[in-house]
């Protein structure tokens, strides 16, 4: 999952320097006067017999609210929704924004206006356009974006960039040797500054100029997308045909927490977070990249620093996310160095995702007997004349962007949180591991681990896992959309060309929704109809409607599968002179809320 490119302290404080007066005085005489006609058309549009626009809080001059914000935006709307009522306008820099907290307008944007609200923002023909409808500017199969055209051609990787993975023959890293190799490189080096020094924000250059399907704006081509991704990856019986890769990675984490039991003691702790990113990396790149992913000469550790970083630059502040279209913002972003950052990490994720490609492309690949995985059946669809899809190079690149940038962050953020919640709750803790070792003894016959059918069985442990969706969403403002078409949310009237985002973190714990929303009770959810699957707009962790997670599957039983082996193998104790009480529960995060500080715990082998 992803999301919005809101500025927090901690993102901002390097750009403090630059929000000197000397940097803010020009900044502020030049959007003057856009941002007091702006606040003109608004009250213009609230004095007419028309719907009201919803009120927006106090703002300044250009800034608006921007920095109003803070490091956790859920919070600070959660704030103004008590103040301003549940639908709320603001104002970011250039860019309108309307957040909703209540399930009734949730409904409203992702149900009754599912149409008119499921782009995404920084599509720059909606952002410089009136605010027609975009549903009619398809990009069909020629790719309607200029520079996707320049990035579509070039199919290797600069020369001297990425060693990500050695030995063994998997190297495919572009050499000093394969000159033609290199002159199409320095194109895409070209590609990629050009890009970034056009002050593309994060979402454009990472996602390949939205040939993805996450930020990509609602087209045909997104639609198609979107099926692919669903048939090759994510569908129920894809989800379990990687029932392997789920079981070999759970293999090699009872693994690991079985030695450092062994070896361990209330005073040597093990880093659970840590385990459990390894873990997710793992499962996500297995079904991604099946054996190359696998093999040893894969270096398992560069790869997730890389993603890592790809996703700190996909959330991170950048001035032309909320002055789009602005020279000067540009050129901030060129001065405190965001847009070489981004320019850096899309190299290096480009030449690693080129490198993998090559591999795939081997003629012997397949005749070796090698299970298909994803990036065998997008290459197959791309060398395909007559197939259903022009594929090109950059097409999969954006799918294997969605695949790692949406699915590794995301289940282990909710594993870590429920694991986290349990350590506070032992009632819940003894409770569930009675439940899945109960199940275990009666229906399994490799009781050394608990399996899938088994998980099936689990009652109190799927609550456990609502539950926690409940609190710790970790898309807590899903991502945002931009509406195609004016349209009225909860009797407002909101413009063509708004940024919308559902604050799905503060509904979550509303007390006009939730009987004593603070506490930690699956048990809430024992005689309840409510689900996660979007029907349900009081509890959206996978959002709803078109633009709804594809991977609800794969991400469940990412989550479920881990969680009942780690409540099954061991019994978990909290380091010397913790108590319950003092697990840090606060979060953190830019595109996923994750746990701010790392959760440490002390695993028991169970006899
Ligand atoms: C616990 C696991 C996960 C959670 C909570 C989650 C949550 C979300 C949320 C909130 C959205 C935005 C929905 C909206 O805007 O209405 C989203 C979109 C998306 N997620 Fe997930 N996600 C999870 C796992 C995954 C995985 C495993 C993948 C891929 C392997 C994935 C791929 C995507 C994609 C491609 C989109 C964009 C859909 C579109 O724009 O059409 N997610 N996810």
């Amino acid at each position: 999952m992803f999301a919005p490119s809101l500025p927090n302290p901690s993102s901002l404080a390097p750009l403090l320097p630059w929000i000197s007066p000397l940097f803010l005085i020009p900044l502020l005489c030049l959007f003057f006067i856009r941002s007091s006609s702006s606040k003109r058309e608004t009250q213009g549009a609230a004095t007419n017999n028309g719907p009201p626009v919803p009120g927006p809080p106090k703002q300044l001059p250009v800034l608006g609210n921007l920095l109003q914000l803070g490091s956790r935006p859920h919070r600070y709307f959660l704030a103004v929704a008590r103040e301003y009522g549940t639908v709320v306008q603001v104002q970011l820099g250039r860019v309108r924004m309307v957040v909703v907290t209540s399930p009734e307008a949730a409904k409203e944007v992702l149900r009754t206006n599912d149409l008119q609200c499921c782009s995404r923002p920084n599509s720059p023909e909606l952002r410089l356009g009136s605010g027609q409808d975009r549903g009619a500017q398809q990009h069909g199969q020629g790719f309607a974006f200029d520079l996707a055209g320049a990035v579509s051609s070039v199919s290797r990787s600069p020369a001297n960039t990425l060693p990500v993975f050695a030995g063994d023959g998997n190297v495919a890293v572009a050499g000093a040797d394969e000159a033609i190799a290199g002159a199409e490189c320095a194109q895409i080096g070209e590609d990629a500054t050009d890009l970034a020094a056009h002050g593309e924000a994060g979402a454009r250059t990472l996602s390949y100029n939205f040939l993805d399907v996450a930020f990509g704006p609602y087209s045909d081509y997104w639609r198609d997308m979107r099926k692919l991704l669903v048939l090759e990856l994510l569908s129920t019986r894809r989800v379990q045909s990687f029932a392997y890769a789920r079981a070999a990675e759970v293999d090699r984490l009872v693994g690991s927490l079985s030695a450092a039991a062994a070896a361990g003691s209330l005073s040597t702790p093990v880093d659970l977070s840590e385990k459990l990113y390894a873990l997710s990396d793992g499962i996500i790149g297995t079904v991604a990249f099946g054996k190359t992913y696998m093999s040893d000469s894969f270096d398992r550790s560069s790869f997730q620093g890389m993603m890592d970083e790809t996703l700190r630059v996909l959330g991170s502040f950048t001035f032309e996310d909320f002055f789009p279209s602005s020279t000067l913002a540009r050129c901030a972003d060129f001065a405190t160095g965001a847009a070489a950052r981004r320019r850096r990490v899309f190299r290096k994720i480009d030449a690693f995702f080129d490198a993998v490609i090559d591999k795939h492309l081997e003629p012997e690949r397949l005749a070796a007997g090698v299970q298909e995985d994803l990036v065998d059946a997008l290459v197959k669809l791309w060398k395909d004349p007559d197939g259903p899809l022009a594929l090109s190079r950059d097409n999969i690149k954006g799918i294997l962007m969605d695949t790692f940038a949406g699915g590794i962050d995301t289940c282990a953020v909710t594993t870590i949180w429920i694991m986290s919640e349990l350590m506070r709750n032992p009632r819940v803790m003894r409770k569930a591991q009675a439940e899945v070792r109960a199940v275990v003894r009666n229906n399994n016959d490799n009781n050394s681990r608990v399996n899938e059918e088994g998980v099936q069985r689990l009652k109190y442990l799927k609550m456990i896992v609502k539950e926690n969706f409940r609190l710790h969403p970790p898309g807590t403002l899903l991502i945002p959309r931009e509406t195609m078409q004016s349209c009225e949310i909860a009797g407002y009237s909101v413009d063509a060309g708004t940024r919308i985002h559902v604050n799905v973190w503060a509904m979550g714990r509303d007390p006009a929704i939730w009987d004593r929303p603070e506490e930690f009770c699956p048990e809430r959810f024992e005689d309840s109809q409510v689900d996660f699957r979007g029907l349900h707009f009081e509890l959206l962790p996978f959002g709803s409607g078109r633009r709804a997670c594809p991977a609800v599957a794969m991400g469940v039983a990412n989550v479920e599968l881990v969680l009942a082996n780690l409540l099954y193998c061991f019994d978990w104790e909290l380091p010397d002179g913790v108590k319950e009480g003092d697990i840090d529960m606060e979060e953190t995060g830019q595109l996923v809320f994750r746990k701010k500080v790392a959760l440490l715990l002390v695993p028991v082998k169970r006899q």
